[in-house]
């Protein structure tokens, strides 16, 4: 099993979580990607998905999923996503595709969070994926320096505006020990929108595709 055979792989298990009639949220990804392909066989036992980002929307709206505004879905049954990196404690870090803040707002909304990733994502100590942390633009070269007196080494995602409009800095070489409390300290830095670390909030089920099939970590 290749990296895409897993990454459908995990994307088809999920669908075991769907609550049939109920609303559910949607993540940002390749591997959401596959979700959404395998959600059209299951159509009609989706009430309409909350999305985390302008591509997932497109991507849901093409199969004939009603994308409904968060503001007045309520409570979500499930929210499936990916993730850049995780831990065997099912935290995450998030945002390689930009849509950090709203998968935290829509994660936050759901009572079961199903995370979907291929093995190469699964590492002992959270870190060696750079940390992507929102930012709102005037406040960039601020943020950067708090984030370098915390030991890390932002670097600018140039080019790259998120879907509320703001930069992303990516923070290289930490070693993350307490996902917890960095969570917490980025999070209050006058500037920051959300930190990619999902550690308060974290996965409630993860499934982890490889060449052994599928696997999951929590749930139980
Ligand atoms: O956090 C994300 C987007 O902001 C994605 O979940 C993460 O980047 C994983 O993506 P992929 O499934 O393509 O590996």
């Amino acid at each position: 099993m290749d990296q895409n055979q897993a990454k459908k792989a995990v994307a088809e298990a999920a669908l075991a979580y769907l609550v049939p009639g109920e609303i559910l949220g949607v993540g940002t990804g390749s591997t959401v990607n596959y979700f959404i392909d395998a959600l059209a066989s299951r159509k009609a036992d989706v009430a309409g998905a909350v999305s985390s980002s302008e591509a997932s929307s497109a991507r849901l709206k093409a199969i004939g999923i009603p994308v409904l505004d968060a503001n007045s879905a309520g409570p979500l049954s499930i929210y499936v996503d990916g993730a850049d990196e995780t831990d065997p404690h099912l935290r995450l870090i998030k945002g390689g595709g930009a849509a950090l803040t709203r998968e935290k707002i829509v994660a936050e909304a759901a009572r079961t969070f199903v995370c979907i990733v291929d093995e190469s994502k699964l590492v002992p100590v959270l870190g060696q994926f750079p940390l992507p942390v929102e930012v709102i633009p005037m406040a960039r070269s601020l943020v950067a320096r708090k984030l370098a007196a915390l030991g890390g080494e932002p670097r600018w995602r140039e080019g790259v505006v998120t879907d509320n409009g703001n930069v992303i800095l990516d923070v290289h070489g930490l070693r993350i020990v307490d996902p917890v409390g960095l969570e917490a300290t980025i999070n209050q830095i006058p500037g920051v929108v959300t930190v990619g670390l999902f550690a308060r909030r974290k996965a409630d089920v993860l499934l982890i595709g490889g060449p052994q099939g599928v696997r999951r970590l929590g749930g139980d």
